[in-house]
């Protein structure tokens, strides 16, 4: 990564489906540590934008640049390797593993970086401690209310100690309360770990746990300023 570089650089994105343009030279930096809100009509490219950043989906044209390296460049291989180790994802509904316990499902990521049995457990433990459900470690997923639900998902995508956090409408299935509190405590843990946080959202309180808000219009990212 070149000196001042910022964590995360996309530049020039474009992808279309078929005829309906989604990102139209797109661009976005998120530095180390930063927490960003992406804002945004309906269908206006949000989530294809997060895609992009986080190498799921890859870009018809323009760049993705991840702790100063391109990640269109690298094997297919690498790539997901470097989105288990570094990045953590929640999504709106439907990340969690049915079959496992919350527990289960905090410490899989770990598990599948070659954490041992206990210390996975234990950090899952910790980290569902953390998010103030606990209760929940021995149920599974079809049996905990919805903010629950999401409150493991985030002990998930926060347990590897992942350098930048997705979340494409974490709290949109959730009632207001609940979906503040949950924005409070995914806002609130990764500012203690340090990790960057891209967050797709409706939630019009969003701006108060942000450093920064970003609003997508016809596929273009604009800056507002800052959030103070
Ligand atoms: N896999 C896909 N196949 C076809 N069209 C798609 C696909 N993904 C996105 N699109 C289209 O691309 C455009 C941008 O979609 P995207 O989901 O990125 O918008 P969004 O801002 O996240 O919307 P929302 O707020 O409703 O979730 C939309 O017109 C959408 O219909």
């Amino acid at each position: 990564m070149t000196a001042g570089e910022p964590l995360l650089l996309a530049s020039g994105l474009r992808k279309s489906f078929g005829p309906t343009v989604a990102l139209d030279g797109a661009g976005i930096a998120i530095g180390a540590g930063e927490v960003v809100a992406v804002m945004g009509p309906s269908g206006s490219g949000k989530s294809t934008l997060l895609h992009c950043l986080a190498g799921i989906v890859r870009p018809d044209a323009g760049t993705v640049r991840y702790a100063g390296r391109e990640l269109s460049a690298l094997p297919d291989r690498e790539r997901s390797a470097l989105r288990r180790r570094d990045f953590g994802f929640v999504f709106q509904f439907g990340q969690l593993v049915p079959e496992l316990t919350c527990l289960e499902n905090v410490a899989l990521p770990l598990r599948l970086t070659g954490v041992r049995r206990k210390e996975a457990r234990d950090r899952a433990l910790a980290w569902l401690e953390r998010l103030e459900v606990t209760e929940v470690a021995g149920q599974r997923p079809g049996e905990v209310s919805g903010g629950q639900g999401q409150r493991v998902a985030v002990a998930r995508a926060l347990v590897t100690r992942a350098r930048v956090v997705f979340a494409d409408e974490p709290t949109g299935a959730l009632d207001s309360l609940n979906g503040e509190r949950v924005l409070q405590l995914l806002t609130g843990a990764a500012r203690e770990t340090g990790a960057a946080v891209v967050l797709v959202t409706h939630e019009a309180r969003v701006a108060a746990y942000c450093d920064r808000e970003v609003v997508v219009r016809d596929g273009r990212p604009r800056d507002l300023a800052a959030v103070t």
